[in-house]
């Protein structure tokens, strides 16, 4: 479908573009809302150095093919910028400011990481364009962002929530921590795939757990560590997800995303394509994104083990270490602390567990 066919180039109203909760299904074109995650979770892939160009050029492509949704911030979220996280080249807010002037039909959406982002950059991200907030907590952890929902609701923003790791609890866990932020006032509870651990089964219960449990919508972002980013995808989509996420090229952290060209193209030939411009998508990803990509995210040695152990992406290093030290290899170092359900905080058990490894091989070895 052709922007003029929609009615962009006049400016005319169109009753069935997405604002949030539940929103295609009386009306409208059907199919999942879609929030390209490019200029955010790609920042990771681009070591938070997006300029105030790329974004446009992005931004404007995504919003020309009917893209309902942009995510604009630092991978970590707002005021992700330090020394712990990465620096951002161009200052976040600008680059919010940006992408909102160049859009004419998408929304803004920047997520926030309680602990990390605080109400003061929210705040700013909301005079600068931001119309929904994505509120990420560990899925283990949905109590610490009942002040976030609060403060998000109370400024009007749309605030959906965001259950990374959401692979490491069963969805009976999942639907409790899910009810949490509904009943903070939640649009919309995610089940994020952050390692890219899930298999379609997995993708599929969590989000009929969640679709059975909540009055609100529901939504899943996939990452590609096990090379299922679309099919989990579908998956979800099959058991009645709301929301979809996706990015050009697929460009975001570990293994990347789900390609949100590929998503357009696959909604289309299941015939559920929510508006979006399929070869439109296709070009952007091609001559807008890869151009300037640093590197093609796909699920090399180490994004694999990520997915295959199911553990933060974050462990590897420590893990590559620690296995460089004891005579290991750190694949089994990330197997174990899978296997052990550790979570971001743990990094003190890679050590632990590499000793532990070494001491049974050398016991394997003497026996
Ligand atoms: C906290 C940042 C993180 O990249 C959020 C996310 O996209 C994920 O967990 O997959
Ligand atoms: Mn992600």
């Amino acid at each position: 479908m052709t922007s003029a066919a929609r009615g962009w180039a006049s400016g005319s109203p169109d009753t069935s573009w997405p604002t949030g909760k539940g929103w295609p299904r009386e009306g409208g074109e059907g199919g999942p809302r879609i929030t390209d995650t490019s200029l955010r979770d790609g920042s990771h892939a681009m070591g938070h150095q997006f300029t105030v160009e790329q974004v446009r050029s992005v931004a404007r492509a995504l919003d020309e093919a009917g893209v309902h949704v942009i995510e604009v911030t630092h991978g970590d979220g707002l005021a992700g910028t330090s020394i712990q996280y990465g620096f951002s080249r161009t200052p976040e807010m600008d680059l919010i400011s940006t992408a909102a002037e160049v859009c004419e039909r998408a929304r803004i959406a920047s997520l926030l990481v309680p602990g990390i982002g605080t109400v003061n950059e929210l705040r700013e991200a909301a005079e600068r364009g931001t119309q929904i907030v994505r509120i990420a907590t560990q899925c283990t952890e949905a109590d610490i962002s009942r002040q976030h929902f609060e403060i998000a609701k109370g400024m009007g923003l749309e605030a959906i929530g965001f259950l990374m790791m959401a692979h490491m609890r069963e969805p009976a866990f999942l639907i409790e921590q899910a009810k949490l932020m509904e009943s903070y006032g939640a649009d919309c509870v995610y089940v994020v795939d952050s390692a890219g651990a899930l298999l379609p089964e997995g993708a599929r219960q969590r989000v009929a757990a969640l679709k059975d449990a909540l009055e609100c919508d529901v939504g899943f972002h996939a990452h590609d560590n096990l090379g299922v980013a679309v099919g989990n995808s579908i998956a979800a989509l099959d058991a009645g997800t709301d929301q979809l996420d996706g990015s050009l090229r697929g460009l975001g952290a570990g293994a990347g995303n789900a390609p949100t060209e590929l998503l357009a193209a696959v909604l289309d030939r299941m015939g559920v394509n929510p508006g979006l411009d399929v070869f439109g998508l296709m070009d952007a990803a091609e001559y807008v994104m890869a151009p300037f990509m640093p590197f093609q995210p796909f699920p090399d040695r180490d994004a694999i083990t990520i997915g295959y152990a199911g553990v933060y992406s974050t462990f590897l290093l420590h893990a590559k270490r620690a296995a460089e030290r004891y005579g290991i290899d750190p694949r089994e170092i990330l197997v174990e602390l899978g296997a052990r359900q550790a979570v971001a905080g743990q990094e003190d058990w890679i050590l632990d567990v590499a000793i532990e490894l070494a001491r049974n091989k050398e016991k394997e070895g003497v026996a």
